[in-house]
């Protein structure tokens, strides 16, 4: 992006940030003006002191109503400030919220490959981190930047007035100070979008590890992790470092060039009074624009180096707002559940979009009746869990169609096409709260007696009966505090209690132990009446009680029928079928043996 079109999208995004708050923005200009207009009032009021016989001692009656003046100014300028900073600051922390807001929406309407591809510390130090400093940004460094270019703008024309030959020499002054500042501002801009990233980089390795602890821990990983982490943040600092040289060199240009310059336009003025061209007052007057002005070119030198840095800040919120790795949802209305749905894969082609080379399915057809219940084996990596996340839409096909009741699932309207959708993921994923909170994440307005009977669905009753507080239960972030077969009875139940026409369970019952399985098997098997379920499954008592058994193999359909079928094909099914015995016998051995 070119630096015109930059600073015109931070001005078209700060413009819309501000437009909900216009009164309270208006409102501040006006005590940003009133503030301003005190200020360069001040000199005109000391020159007249001065002028009027201060120095000489006359007229002692008129001083006192001239320094009565000067109060009711000083006054009216702090009222005027003080407001200002309230209307402001308070602005610029509401901007900051509402940006905050917008952000995240944003985000959670991001396809997963989003954040395939971007970590979700680098994400989060954007939410924080950037928002803080648009929130500077407006919340003090603009208003700032305002305040000072009024009194310096200000100050320029009073000096003009006062004496068009020093104004000259001060005018000169300026485009010396300008010109060193600019350049210095640039790579100032440069070095601070370099050195959020390198923070964001930080973030997002301490995430990671964070929220794998336990396994760095079992590996010994910590002084590893720790100084992985040390490199980046000795590269922050670097960076930060080598912005903030510039930015004091661009102090040192601005604040030295403009008190010299003030320096010899004293000398200047001085010698103008002692040839009587200049009255004493005129020059006292002269010199406190100029000052103004010196100082007002040196606090705008340094409020470009936060611009800059508020700039860059803006830019990665704007790039992540423009991002559309959204689905299009709106559609036309999901079809009613009536005892499930009728589903077809139909010659589908997928690949996910981070190995777009890799074709996962390739010319897939399946069908799947109401209220069948499906289950698909297969080998690892064969493609299984990708028609789930088909079917929820999470992606989208790259050749072919997946129907739902005739109707492409891409032309429905997503929100109410999940709202039929109950899904269970490999990995049991809970979140801090009670366990209450967590099943009823899928039903929030569910009544004590849907989730107890789901919890008793799940096979999960019994383990909520030994906790604590019972469903009132806090779990700990991810579900720490319970067993992984307690978080996916958790996850289950949730799932049960959506009451939703299609069923996805991936792999569900992998870590149940045997009686918990079969539990959990008997409610699936109740919950299957009036819904379509697919079954992900390894274990060959769960595949036994489907209607149908599909097996896949390098994203194709390699065999499918029943159970029976299939064990006299003699095929990929009954040899993966007569691993699961083995592997059955053995355990029963091991119980026989353990009792
Ligand atoms: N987000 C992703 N980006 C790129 N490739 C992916 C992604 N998710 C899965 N894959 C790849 O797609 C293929 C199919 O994955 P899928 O998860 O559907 O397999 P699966 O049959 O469910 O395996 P498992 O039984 O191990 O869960 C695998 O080769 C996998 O590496």
């Amino acid at each position: 992006m070119s630096q015109t079109n930059k600073i015109q999208t931070l001005g078209s995004t700060l413009g819309s940030l501000v437009k909900p708050h216009r009164t309270w923005a208006l409102a501040a200009l006006g005590a940003l003006l009133l503030g301003s207009a005190m200020s360069l009032t001040m000199p005109v009021m000391f020159r007249w002191l001065i002028d009027s016989g201060f120095l000489a001692g006359e007229n002692p009656e008129g001083l006192n109503s001239a320094f009565g003046y000067l109060l009711v100014l000083v006054f009216v300028l702090a009222m005027a400030s003080a407001v200002r900073f309230y209307l402001v600051t308070t602005l610029g922390e509401r901007i900051s919220a509402d940006l905050r807001n917008r952000v995240y929406s944003h985000l959670l309407v991001q396809r997963p490959e989003f954040f395939e591809t971007l970590k979700v510390g680098e994400v989060l130090s954007r939410l924080t981190a950037d928002t803080t400093l648009i929130q500077t940004l407006i919340g003090s460094s603009l208003s700032f930047f305002l305040r000072n270019s009024l009194t310096t703008l200000g100050g320029l024309v009073m000096l003009l007035l006062t004496s068009p030959l020093l104004s000259g020499a001060v005018l000169l002054l300026v485009l010396v100070v300008m010109v060193p500042v600019v350049i210095l501002a640039r790579r100032v801009r440069k070095l601070s979008r370099a050195s959020q990233d390198k923070l964001a980089d930080s973030s997002a390795i301490a995430q990671e590890v964070l929220n794998q602890i336990t396994t760095v821990q079992a590996f010994n990983q910590e002084h590893t992790e720790a100084a992985k982490f040390t490199t980046s943040s000795e590269q922050t600092y670097r960076t930060a470092r080598r912005r903030t040289i510039n930015r004091s060199a661009l102090l040192f240009v601005a604040i030295g060039l403009a008190f010299a310059g003030l320096v010899a336009v004293l000398w200047m003025g001085a010698k103008a009074v002692a040839s009587g061209e200049m009255s004493a007052g005129e020059l006292a007057q002269f010199v406190m624009y100029a000052a103004f002005v010196g100082a007002g070119f040196a606090a705008l030198s340094e409020v470009l180096g936060e611009f800059q840095r508020a700039a860059g800040a803006a830019e990665r919120l704007i790039e992540l707002l423009n991002l559309d790795t959204t689905i299009h949802k709106q559609g036309l209305p999901a079809p009613a559940k009536q005892g499930g749905f009728l589903i077809e894969f139909k010659h589908v082609d997928f690949a996910y979009p981070s190995a777009p080379e890799k074709f996962v399915l390739e010319n897939f057809n399946l069908s799947i009746q109401r209220g069948e219940t499906l289950a698909v084996v297969g080998p690892s990596g064969a493609g299984k869990s990708t028609l789930f996340s088909l079917l929820l839409r999470w992606y989208d096909v790259n050749q072919g169609q997946v129907l739902i009741e005739g109707q492409a699932l891409e032309s429905l309207d997503l929100e109410q096409w999940r709202a039929n959708c109950a899904y269970v993921a490999q990995e049991a994923v809970i979140f801090s709260g009670s366990l209450k909170d967590n099943v009823r994440y899928s039903k929030p307005d569910a009544t004590a007696e849907e989730i107890d009977k789901a919890m008793a669905d799940a096979a999960a009753t019994q383990f909520v009966r030994r906790m604590p507080d019972g469903l009132d239960t806090s779990v700990g972030e991810k579900g720490v505090r319970l067993s992984g077969g307690e978080r996916q009875r958790v996850s289950i139940a949730r799932a049960v209690l959506r009451d939703a026409g299609l069923l996805l369970l991936d792999e569900a019952t992998a870590s149940l132990d045997a009686e918990s399985e079969q539990l959990v098997q008997q409610a699936i098997e109740k919950s299957r009446h009036g819904r379509t379920t697919l079954i992900i499954a390894h274990r060959l008592a769960t595949v036994m009680a489907a209607d149908r058994i599909v097996v896949m193999n390098e994203g194709k359909i390699v065999e499918m029928g029943t159970h029976k079928d299939l064990m006299a094909k003699q095929g990929l099914y009954a040899k993966l079928a007569s691993l699961q015995f083995i592997d059955e016998n053995a355990q029963k051995l091991m119980a026989n043996v353990a009792n």
